[in-house]
């Protein structure tokens, strides 16, 4: 038992996960998580393994962190799996991630489209090899009429290209008279980007003690709350998912106001 200040009432600590993600659920629940994923490598050298075993772990937290969001009643998850940076990495590391995709979908598609989940993408498609679109785009074409959670993959996606990207369209839009200058607003920017159909993200976290953006969403996190964690990717779970909501929960966000 422990005694809450602020309601003057004894109240308990959930003692079940069943409890706890019972009380999670009777708070605001986040609309859109976005999650770096990071520590794969890390954790597969502390156990001197190969770098790509921290990668296919982390592939089975993918699915536990979707199911429960999912059962949460989270509108929209975005999985940041692949960054434009991640083609320096070793050639066989990079063909390995290349092929997760698939694995991934062959393992949980099926129960992804049982639980109602719409799968879709952000990322430029031009340099993502053809047998990793093809299973990515069946997978968006078998759950397109899915109504449940979104699970956003961003696949070779880097923030400053899609901001490029969508400056360069613009221009040619104000070019060929489909737009004029005065009407470019946030809201009119928004739409030129690859998240036009997402709301901005309520709340991201990020693994593995790095406390930096990578590149990731810079224009859709400007009001975003952060929770940075130590625990590496693969280490992380329904507990640790849980941790981070209610740390969301806790704060009240005032959108720049007071
Ligand atoms: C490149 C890559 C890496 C990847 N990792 C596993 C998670 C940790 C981060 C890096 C490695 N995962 N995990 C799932 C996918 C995926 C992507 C698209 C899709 F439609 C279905 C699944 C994935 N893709």
């Amino acid at each position: 038992m422990f005694y809450n200040k602020f309601f003057k009432k004894q109240t308990t600590a959930p003692k079940t996960e069943t409890e706890r993600i019972d009380k999670v659920k009777s708070s605001v629940i986040p609309k859109h998580v976005a999650i770096i994923m990071d520590g794969n490598g890390r954790w597969a050298k502390k156990r001197s393994l190969p770098r790509v075993a921290g990668h296919h772990e982390g592939m089975k937290v993918v699915r536990k962190i979707t199911i429960l969001a999912n059962d949460l009643g989270i509108e929209t998850l975005t999985m940041f799996a692949f960054s434009t940076e991640n083609w320096k990495r070793p050639k066989t590391e990079v063909d390995y991630l290349m092929n997760l995709p698939e694995e991934f979908l062959k393992i949980y598609l099926p129960e992804l489209i049982e639980k109602n989940v719409k799968v879709q993408m952000i990322g430029d498609r031009t340099q993502i090899p053809k047998h990793t679109l093809r299973a990515v785009d069946k997978a968006i074409d078998d759950t397109k009429d899915n109504d449940g959670l979104i699970l956003n993959f961003a696949l070779n996606y880097g923030s400053r290209a899609e901001i490029l990207h969508a400056v360069k369209e613009i221009a040619l839009d104000i070019k060929n008279g489909k737009i004029v200058e005065e009407n470019i607003s946030e809201e009119l920017f928004s739409n030129y980007l690859m998240t036009k159909n997402l709301p901005d993200p309520d709340l991201l976290i990020r693994t593995s003690g790095e406390i930096r953006l990578s590149n990731f969403m810079l224009w859709q996190l400007a009001y975003t709350e952060f929770c940075f964690t130590n625990v590496l990717w693969p280490d992380f779970n329904e507990e640790e998912f849980l941790n981070a909501i209610e740390q969301y929960q806790k704060r009240s966000r005032r959108f720049g106001g007071i």
